[in-house]
């Protein structure tokens, strides 16, 4: 239904341009011609009348005659059929390979996309002409044979464009969290990718039946097209272009046809994209750059996993391709060498600056590495299954029902063209195989556990119809829908207003009690991680610095980035103070130093610091810090 009132609503702002509405009836008009030609002329377009030849229009030939006395009327428009077949096989077959190339690449990437990219390559540097006309040599006067083959040579432009766009929309958030949400490639191609695609396929469709025509015409022109005396418009214009000096009248059909369909298609193609641009934009989406979650830190050398662990990663790294000084790409470290546990029901949060690779960790945990990036090395298990070397059909049980996923900005991590209600009762279906009925209750029912006073309304509305905090509660019932055992949130309360923020919170904390879940928090605010959190992991440049339980980050800090960051928790301003910073920003993955990537920021540095990595090292019960002078740091307050 939501579907429905999406094509209403478009069809309705198409017809309203007055060019679009004109092509439209122009098209039909001709294909309604060319499909009943019986009812708009009862001649026969075949038979002839000497005495009456070359004549111009009149009440007994609307359109005037041939050389043959043919009747200009019938045979234009029972010519109409063969012209517009041609045009509707090629354009189907391009239409058809594109859109299945295009999003499989773009969706895929790797290997798939390279090869894919070669193909639509070299269907570009075929000559098609030529082609065309080795399939007629081979093929005399067969229409079809011809179109096909041009439908296929013409499928290399929207191969490109529907790879690009697949892309773009690949790197939107919903798509992430559907995918976590457990939902197949295939599923997520055909609901959330395509529908996204519809009008771009559309504008396409349009200049590539516009391009098929005029190639057509102008193959029966040249001959190649149905043999004479069967009507084609190019065969029209060439038997007018002969009697060209005696009647020039006679070009002015079959060509008027042609200019006006071409035009007609390529009018229709842009108010299609006029109109998707304007319905798109006017549901103010807003992209960002996806935000993420992760994980917690181990002990120190650790390669055991607790038994009691639910999510434990050992020694994970991670790598993307990085733009260096020299401007080349180079696979560069991001995450070096993380290791953590988290136990069913605990709440961890995961707190630094940005670009300290927090988001990338938890996106890695849920096999998402963003920025064409991998793991590169370590081990990640999440209640017995490795997710470093998990299949498909492992992510597939982990995914929604071992870990869901809510991302910082609920806006983007919904399908926008998606009412929440069917959103969520495609998850719940993945994951429970219920009727559609009981999805529809069980999705109420979800709406109700987040809190949401009338979950009817809210099931029947869009992501744009909603508040910033109705969505993201929308969206953590989105990630509840499999009954996860960890949910991994990624700043979920940073673009929601304070008050909404601590109901999230508030709601975040219930639901794991109530549910016995356990909680990644990214997040780079202390209050969070006091209000919310058992554990605090704190990130640094690619590496986790410090780890402790939340009572001992905030009472004894033992790495001084904790405690610069602690220090400069906008929490703690006091009226007319200035607030501490630490000075300088954390180093780019490319300028890494050697030694304590801190070093160059830290007012205790020593010489010893800068010489070589620093590793974590015990610094309390359940705490590890990464710092040679936590010792100096044990009795120093945050507040000093
Ligand atoms: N899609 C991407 N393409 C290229 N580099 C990326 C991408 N995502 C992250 N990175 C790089 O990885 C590093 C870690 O980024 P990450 O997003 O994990 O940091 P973060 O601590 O989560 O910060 P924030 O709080 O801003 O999200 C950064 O240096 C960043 O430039």
């Amino acid at each position: 239904m939501s579907a429905a009132v999406g094509v209403g609503r478009f069809l309705g702002g198409l017809l309203r341009r007055p060019l679009a509405l004109v092509s439209l009836l122009w098209l039909l008009a001709v294909v309604f011609c060319s499909l009943f030609p019986e009812m708009v002329t009862g001649r026969d377009p075949l038979e002839q009348d000497l005495l009456a030849s070359l004549q111009g229009p009149s009440a007994a030939h609307p359109l005037g005659t041939d050389r043959l006395g043919q009747d200009l009327l019938s045979r234009l428009v029972h010519g109409g059929a063969t012209t517009l077949w041609g045009v509707l096989v090629a354009t189907v077959v391009s239409v058809v390979i594109g859109v299945a190339l295009g999003l499989v690449a773009g969706y895929l990437g790797g290997v798939v996309d390279a090869i894919t990219v070669r193909i639509a390559e070299l269907l570009f540097a075929i000559p098609g002409v030529i082609i065309l006309l080795v399939v007629f040599a081979v093929f005399p006067n067969n229409v079809t044979a011809a179109m096909v083959t041009f439908g296929v040579l013409l499928a290399s432009g929207l191969i490109r464009v529907v790879r690009s766009a697949t892309m773009s929309v690949r790197q939107e958030l919903f798509v992430a969290a559907a995918k976590v949400s457990g939902l197949s490639d295939a599923r997520i191609l055909y609901r959330h990718v395509l529908p996204r695609l519809t009008s771009l396929v559309i504008v396409q469709a349009a200049l590539i039946a516009a391009f098929a025509l005029v190639t057509q015409t102008g193959l029966a022109f040249l001959g190649f097209g149905p043999p004479p005396p069967q009507p084609s418009w190019g065969g029209l214009v060439e038997e007018a272009r002969g009697v060209v000096v005696q009647a020039p009248w006679a070009l002015v059909p079959p060509g008027v046809a042609i200019a006006l369909t071409v035009l007609a298609f390529s009018l229709l193609g842009d108010a299609v994209r006029d109109t998707a641009t304007q319905s798109w934009s006017s549901t103010k989406l807003v992209r960002r750059t996806a935000k993420r979650a992760a994980s917690s830190p181990g002990h120190p050398g650790e390669s055991t996993i607790p038994e009691k662990s639910l999510l434990s990663a050992r020694h994970l790294s991670v790598a993307i391709p990085l733009r260096s000084a020299t401007g080349d790409r180079t696979l560069t470290t991001v995450v070096d060498d993380v290791s953590f546990d988290i136990s069913p029901g605990e709440i961890v949060g995961l707190v630094g600056e940005s670009g300290c690779g927090k988001s990338v960790t938890a996106l890695s945990v849920l096999g998402l590495t963003p920025g064409g990036g991998s793991i590169t090395g370590g081990s990640c298990h999440f209640a017995g299954t490795d997710l470093v070397r998990a299949s498909a059909r492992q992510w597939g049980e982990v995914r929604g029902r071992g870990i869901g996923f809510v991302a910082q900005e609920p806006m983007v991590s919904l399908d926008p063209t998606v009412r929440a209600g069917v959103q969520l009762a495609e998850a719940v279906r993945r994951h429970t195989k219920v009727s559609r009925r009981e999805a529809r209750r069980r999705v109420i029912e979800l709406l109700s556990s987040v809190r949401l006073p009338d979950p009817a309304d809210v099931a029947r509305r869009y992501p744009h119809q909603m508040s910033g905090g109705m969505a993201q509660r929308v969206a953590i019932a989105f990630a509840l829908a499999g009954s996860p055992k960890l949910l991994i949130a990624d700043e979920p309360t940073t673009a929601l207003d304070v008050t909404v923020q601590a109901e999230i919170l508030a709601l975040l904390r219930t639901l794991s009690r109530e549910r016995g879940m356990a909680v990644l928090m990214v997040t780079h605010d202390w209050g969070v991680v006091a209000e919310l959190c058992d554990r605090a992991i704190v990130m640094y440049a690619g590496q986790i610095v410090e780890a402790c339980t939340v009572d001992s980050i905030f009472a004894q800090p033992r790495h001084p980035y904790t405690l610069g960051l602690l220090r400069s928790d906008p929490h703690r301003v006091v009226d007319g103070e200035r607030l501490p910073t630490i000075a300088g920003t954390v180093p780019a993955p490319t300028d890494w130093p050697a030694g304590c990537r801190f070093a160059d920021r830290c007012d205790r540095v020593i010489t010893e610091c800068r010489r070589a990595p620093v590793q974590l090292s015990n610094a309390g019960p359940a705490h590890v810090a990464r710092c040679l002078r936590s010792d100096d740091l044990r009795l120093q307050e945050v507040s000093a």
